[in-house]
C-alpha cells in the first residue's frame, strides 16, 4: 500500500461503537425540547389560579414533548445532506450513518403517533391538533421550505417554536385565550435575535450549503442591526403581560432586567463586538428565555391573583 493511501486511511473517522439510545436521544434536540416544554408548563400554570391536576399535567407535558421531539427528528432526516456539510452538524447521527434513514423515520413516526394519541385521548383534541400544527410548521413548513427559501425563514418559522405556551393553556382550558397569545408573542419576538446571533457566528457554514440565512443574504452588519431592533421590540412586548394585568411586579422587574441585559448584549454585538460576542449573545438568549418563563411562574404563584 502506498504511503498516500495509508495517510488517507488514517484520516477517515470510523465509528465502530454500537448504536445506542444516545443517538436517538440526540436527534430529539433534548435541550430545545426541554425549554419548549417549560414554556408550555408556564402557559398551563398561568391559565388557572390554583394547582394543576397531575392527570392533565403529565399527559400534556409528555404529549407536547413527544411531538416536539418527533419534529426535531424529522428535521434531522430532512436536513441530513446539508448537515453533513456544515461544520456544526456534520457529526450528527444521520449524516455519519449511526442511525439509518429508515430507523429514524420509524422513530419519528412512533413518537408522533404516541404523542398525538396521548394529547387527543388524555388531554383534548384542540391541543392535539394545535401541537400537530406546530410539528408541521417546524418540520415541514420551516425545514423543508422556508429554511431554503427566504432569509425571513426563522421569523415566520419561529411561530412553530413559539406555540407551546398556547398548547399548555389549551390543554388546561380548551380555549385560545388572548393572554396565551401574548406568551406566544414573547417567544416569537425572542426567536430572531436568538437564532441570528448564532447565524452570525456560523455564517460561512450556511453560505457553504446555500441556505439563505440573514447574515449570508444581507450581511453581518445588517443582521446585527436587526438583532438590536428585535431586542427593543422584545422589551416593549415584555411589558405587555404587566400592562394587561396578566402578571405582577415580580414579572415586571424580572422582564425589564432580562430584556435590558439582552439589549446590552445586542448593543455590544453591534457597536463593540469581540470575536466571541455573537456566541455569548446566543448563549445568553437561552438563559434569558428560561429565566423569563421561570419569573412568570414565580410571579403567578407568589402574588395573589390580579
Ligand atoms: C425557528 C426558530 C428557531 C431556530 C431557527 C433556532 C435555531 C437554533 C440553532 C441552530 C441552535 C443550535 C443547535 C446546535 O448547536 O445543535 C439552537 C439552540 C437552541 N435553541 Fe433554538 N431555534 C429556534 C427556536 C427555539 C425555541 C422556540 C426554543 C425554546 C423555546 C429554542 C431553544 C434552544 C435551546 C435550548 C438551544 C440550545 C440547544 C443545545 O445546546 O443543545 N430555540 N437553536
Ligand atoms: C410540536 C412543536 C411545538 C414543535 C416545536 C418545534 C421545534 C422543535 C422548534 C425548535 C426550533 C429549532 C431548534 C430550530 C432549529 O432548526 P434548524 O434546522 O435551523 O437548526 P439545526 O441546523 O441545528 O438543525
Amino acid at each position: 500500500m502506498s504511503k498516500a493511501s495509508v495517510d488517507t486511511l488514517e484520516t477517515i473517522e470510523v465509528d465502530t461503537s454500537p448504536v445506542s439510545w444516545r443517538e436517538y436521544y440526540e436527534i430529539t434536540k433534548p435541550k430545545v425540547v426541554a425549554l419548549l416544554v417549560l414554556t408550555a408548563l408556564v402557559g398551563m400554570s398561568l391559565s388557572v389560579p390554583g394547582a394543576i391536576p397531575w392527570q392533565i399535567l403529565l399527559p400534556s407535558m409528555l404529549g407536547i414533548g413527544l411531538l416536539s421531539s418527533a419534529s426535531a427528528a424529522i428535521n434531522h432526516i430532512v436536513d441530513q445532506k446539508i448537515d453533513a456539510i456544515m461544520a456544526r452538524t456534520h457529526n450528527r447521527p444521520l449524516p455519519n450513518g449511526r442511525i439509518s434513514n429508515k430507523n429514524a423515520i420509524v422513530f419519528a413516526a412512533a413518537l408522533s403517533v404516541i404523542g398525538f394519541a396521548m394529547l387527543y385521548v388524555l388531554v383534548n383534541p384542540l391541543t392535539a391538533w394545535l401541537t400537530f400544527a406546530g410539528l408541521v410548521g417546524y418540520s415541514v413548513i420551516y425545514t423543508l421550505y422556508l429554511k431554503r427559501a427566504t432569509p425571513q425563514n426563522i421569523t415566520i418559522g419561529g411561530l412553530a417554536g413559539a406555540i407551546p405556551p398556547l398548547l399548555g393553556w389549551t390543554a388546561m382550558t380548551n380555549e385560545v385565550h388572548p393572554h396565551a397569545l401574548l406568551l406566544v408573542l414573547l417567544v416569537f419576538v425572542w426567536t430572531p435575535p436568538h437564532f441570528w446571533a448564532l447565524a452570525i457566528h456560523r455564517r460561512d457554514d450556511y453560505a457553504k450549503v446555500n441556505i439563505p440565512m440573514l447574515p449570508v443574504t444581507h450581511g453581518i452588519t445588517f443582521t446585527k442591526t436587526q438583532i438590536l431592533l428585535y431586542t427593543i421590540l422584545l422589551f416593549i412586548v415584555g411589558l405587555m403581560p404587566y400592562l394587561v394585568g396578566m402578571s405582577g411586579w415580580i414579572y415586571l422587574i424580572g422582564a425589564c432586567a432580562l430584556n435590558l441585559a439582552f439589549f446590552a448584549y445586542a448593543w455590544k454585538l453591534k457597536f463593540n463586538a469581540e470575536k466571541d460576542t455573537a456566541m455569548k449573545t446566543f448563549r445568553f438568549s437561552i438563559v434569558h428565555l428560561m429565566v423569563l418563563f421561570i419569573v412568570l411562574l414565580a410571579d403567578h404563584y407568589i402574588l395573589p391573583a390580579v
